[in-house]
């Protein structure tokens, strides 16, 4: 029996990710921390660049990887994750690499083509992208609706050249992914690590929406984890529709999210109010502090700022379900870190 953040003490591990150990206050390791995989959680994993964030998403996710019922996933904008799939010394994760995720194009509404384009619904190019979305299922529909359009040559010019533009992103997809082939037991990255912001957005609201309407309609058994690093990154465009979306209402169908970031006053504040697990690394930027600290629980007697850590891998993890605070070490991964500062002495090394 141990402690279980999201499950309480004296509980079983089973269906319990192992992430690291107990920090006492000499700073000595104490006994091993869990946390659980078994119901939905959203979690938020904040802290300075280079302090751990990356790393101790990448423990989750090889827990959640060997974990069963669920079915992971993860948004990968920096090339980082793809490293679970290598394998470790003795053990191996089960992991799927995704290297050109596309979606379909009609999990986006109109609205959202017109903001993802950059086109304001009232400009006649951008009346003619909605009305165009809202006729069709595909990318190619879209373009053959526009030219039977008989609105002025100059509106139809302007919408073409950016569903063009849309199209050359090639994320979009009729077999795009759906909530089926991101299913399986094996945790699945999709690196998106070569998009530009736009379409980053729309393969992560297309994934977001994918997963939670699969479970809404109850077309797959597993429970999503949707984990997405560099989080702030989805807060700015179209992708924040499906987030909040999960944050909110992915309880009850079961779809659990993990938000890593460096600026947690640059995720919603849903993001911080919702999260019933918080890990945060160090943190020094006033705006990141009062962000935290405007969303912090009434059980915390002392200040955030006064707990927070100063070593990579320590983090003080606030655990809204059992309202409590615990001051913890992140594990050594299993499989190899794919994050990290590039080095010069590397470099010279390698010479
Ligand atoms: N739990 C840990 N145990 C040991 N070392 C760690 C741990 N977590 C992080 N580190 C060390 O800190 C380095 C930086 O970690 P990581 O890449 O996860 O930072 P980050 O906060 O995600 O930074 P960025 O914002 O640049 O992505 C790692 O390469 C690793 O050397």
């Amino acid at each position: 029996m141990s402690f279980v953040i999201g499950r309480g003490s004296d509980a079983e591990t089973v269906q319990a990710g192992h992430v690291g150990q107990y920090r006492a206050l000499d700073g000595s390791e104490g006994a091993d921390l869990y946390v659980d995989l078994d119901g939905p959680h959203a979690m938020l994993v904040v802290g300075k660049r280079g302090y751990g964030k990356s790393f101790t998403m990448g423990v989750l996710a090889e827990e959640l990887a060997r974990t069963s019922g669920v079915a992971p996933v993860v948004v990968d904008p920096m090339g980082a994750f793809s490293t679970l799939a290598d394998g470790g010394d003795d053990e191996t994760v089960p992991a799927d690499v995704v290297e050109t995720p596309t979606i379909t194009a009609d999990v986006l509404d109109p609205r959202s083509w017109c903001s993802l384009l950059g086109l304001s619904p009232e400009s006649g190019a951008g009346g003619l992208v909605w009305e165009a979305a809202q006729r069709t299922h595909s990318l190619e529909a879209m373009a053959e609706s526009l030219e039977a359009s008989d609105a002025p040559e100059a509106d139809v010019r302007a919408a073409r050249n950016h569903i063009r533009l849309a199209r050359s992103w090639d994320v979009f997809d009729p077999d795009g992914l759906d909530g089926a082939a991101l299913s399986g037991t094996e945790i699945t990255v999709l690196d998106v690590s070569g998009l530009d912001s736009a379409p980053m957005n729309a393969v992560c609201r297309g994934i977001g929406e994918a997963l939670y309407r699969a479970r809404v309609d109850e077309r797959i058994d597993r429970l999503p984890w949707l984990l997405i690093d560099e989080a702030h990154t989805f807060f700015d465009g179209v992708a924040q529709q499906a987030l909040r979306t999960i944050l909110t209402r992915g309880r009850a169908p079961g779809v659990s999210l993990v938000l890593a970031t460096q600026r947690p006053s640059a995720v919603s504040e849903t993001a911080i109010s919702q999260s019933d697990v918080l890990i945060s690394h160090r943190l020094t930027s006033e705006a990141d502090l009062e962000a935290l600290s405007a969303a912090q629980p009434t059980y915390m007697n002392e200040s955030l700022d006064d707990r927070l850590p100063t070593d990579p891998g320590e983090v003080v993890v606030i655990d809204d379900a059992t309202e409590t605070i615990h001051a913890a070490q992140v594990r050594l991964r299993k499989t190899p870190h794919g994050g990290g500062s590039p080095s010069a002495r590397d470099v010279v090394d390698l010479e």
